[in-house]
């Protein structure tokens, strides 16, 4: 039978997408035509926001910050708002989930992990909602000579340009969102035009959670124009990053010549360090492999990619690895017994196709998978769960990030070698250690030019900083260096006495 998602998008009532600026929903010159990546059906479409719906959009966002009451908003009544959109957030998380399957085709099973979870980016804002009357500035005493008051406040940085990716929408809206709305900031939302029907109801919640007009504006569209024209926008002032290496140096290029303050979260090629003394060798295979096929088939950013494994435990890890590899199922992501995504398009199919070429020609060993699914399947962009063995830290399928179900095992001898390779990546975003041993664990966290270490699983959590060394990018998300990052730090001091004027 032919796979369709046509039924849903009747059930969810989806209709085309508009831009939000300045409080009103309007239409665009040009549309967006979305076809679903595990179907190839047109789902649905929306505007393409020009350069001019873009000035509009960050024009109304410079009003609402210069102007409007929510950067003058008292604590409490902020607080109030990012916690009814919280509580909205979680009343609607059958519907979010759904559009996000017929946005992405993250199965409807997959709901309740971090990246792809609504009551995870509910806690989000849940989170930050708190530190809003906790995080303030300081009182200085004088350091040398008379007497006098420094003081320093915490203020909005201003108008925030968000640009999200399309693999983990809810989570990565609610870590740009949340705490630039709680530091009184205004904002402009462009959503990956692979994921933006999740999002615009997303936005339109925050309307109704009590937003002022004009706080947050939503520009959907491509990278052209759409996102160049926001990055570029001289009345941004912070540009808060979500996705690929390479749009993020293109941003920071075009922040320079206005010094935006920037941060970015980016790509990595996170290794899993398993020694032979792990407490469960087995577990820590499954936990890589389902980080590379459960959910969002590898496309994700953290997903420990790179298993570097004792030489005399990488059989045992294979095995069970393959085990995994033969559970995962494909198909409709309404259907409960799916548990694995399509590819996000016919792009990134070749792309990871083009890797299992390469890594075969390059001398790996292919375990399994490497091959596009067929059959039911065959207008989708799925591919099998696939394992190299055997691999060198040298091979692209070792240093580059694929984005795709494909785990690749490079074999170590001692704990100096498996650092040295681990630390050998141009990325530095998280990492596993599998070891029974305590001393050896914190050893080795500790040498890892990472933002993330996992010592014997991996798990996320709201107020557990996110974000990666070297070129995984700049700042964290998630914490309260996450909420600082929305605010400027200003000085205020004054003498005491007359003989300080
Ligand atoms: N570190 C993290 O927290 C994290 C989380 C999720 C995904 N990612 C990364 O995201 C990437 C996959 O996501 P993607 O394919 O959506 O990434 P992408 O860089 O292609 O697109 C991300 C967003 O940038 C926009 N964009 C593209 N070109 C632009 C331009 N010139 N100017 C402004 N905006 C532009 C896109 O439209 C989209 O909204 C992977 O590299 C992954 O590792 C990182």
């Amino acid at each position: 039978m032919t796979l369709t998602v046509q039924p849903h998008r009747e059930t969810l009532g989806l209709e085309d997408g508009r831009l939000l600026i300045g409080g009103e929903f309007r239409e665009a010159d040009k549309t967006w035509t979305h076809r679903h990546p595990a179907t190839g059906e047109e789902v649905g479409s929306f505007a393409v926001a020009s350069e001019q719906d873009v000035d509009a959009a960050v024009r109304a966002a410079r009003k609402a910050f210069d102007e409007g009451p929510w950067p003058r908003s008292k604590a409490g009544e902020r607080i109030k708002v990012l916690r009814r959109y919280g509580d909205l957030l979680r009343e609607h998380a059958d519907e979010l989930k759904g559009l996000q399957a017929l946005d992405n085709g993250v199965p409807l099973s997959f709901g309740q992990i971090y990246a792809t979870s609504v009551s995870i980016a509910a806690d989000i804002f849940d989170h930050h909602a708190g530190w809003i009357d906790k995080v303030g500035g300081q009182t200085l005493p004088p350091y040398q000579g008379g007497d006098h008051l420094a003081m320093t406040f915490r203020e909005p940085v201003g108008v925030v340009a968000a640009i999200l990716p399309w693999n983990a929408p809810f989570v990565l809206f609610a870590q740009k969102l949340a705490p630039a709305l709680a530091a009184g900031c205004t904002v402009v939302v462009k959503p990956s035009e692979y994921a933006s029907f999740c999002v615009i109801r997303m936005v339109g919640l925050l309307l109704e959670a009590g937003l002022p007009e004009g706080v947050v504006n939503l520009v959907t569209g491509p990278g052209t124009p759409t996102g160049e024209a926001l990055i570029t926008h001289p009345l941004v002032d912070k540009i808060s990053f979500t996705g690929s290496r390479a749009v993020g140096r293109r941003i920071v290029e075009a922040s320079a010549g206005t010094m935006k303050r920037v941060s970015l979260e980016l790509g990595g090629k996170s290794p899993a360090i398993v020694f032979s003394d792990a407490p469960n060798v087995g577990l820590a295979a499954m936990t890589c492999m389902g980080m590379v096929t459960m959910g969002l088939s590898g496309q994700a950013c953290v997903a420990h990619t790179r298993a570097l494994v004792q030489r005399d435990a990488q059989e045992e890890f294979i095995a069970m690895a393959q085990v995994l590899a033969g559970a995962v199922t494909f198909g409709d992501p309404f259907d409960p017994a799916v548990l694995a995504s399509p590819l996000i398009n016919a792009k990134q199919l070749d792309r990871v196709l083009g890797y299992v070429q390469r890594g075969q020609e390059d001398g790996a060993r292919l375990v399994t998978g490497g091959t596009r699914l067929e059959g039911d399947l065959a207008s989708g962009n799925f591919v099998a769960p696939t394992i190299f063995a055997d691999a060198t830290n040298d091979m692209a399928i070792a240093r580059d990030e694929i984005f795709g179900p494909v785990l690749t095992v490079v074999p170590f001898d001692t704990e100096e070698d498996a650092i040295r390779i681990a630390n050998d990546t141009e990325y530095g975003l998280g990492a596993g250690v599998y070891t029974n041993d305590v001393r050896r664990a914190f050893r080795v966290s500790k040498s890892l030019r990472v933002g993330m270490v996992g010592i014997n699983g991996f798990q996320l959590e709201p107020h557990i900083p996110f974000g990666g060394y070297k070129q995984s990018g700049l700042g964290r998300e998630g914490g309260q260096s996450a909420y600082e990052a929305y605010t400027e730090l200003k000085t205020v001091m004054m003498p005491l006495t007359d003989e300080m004027m």
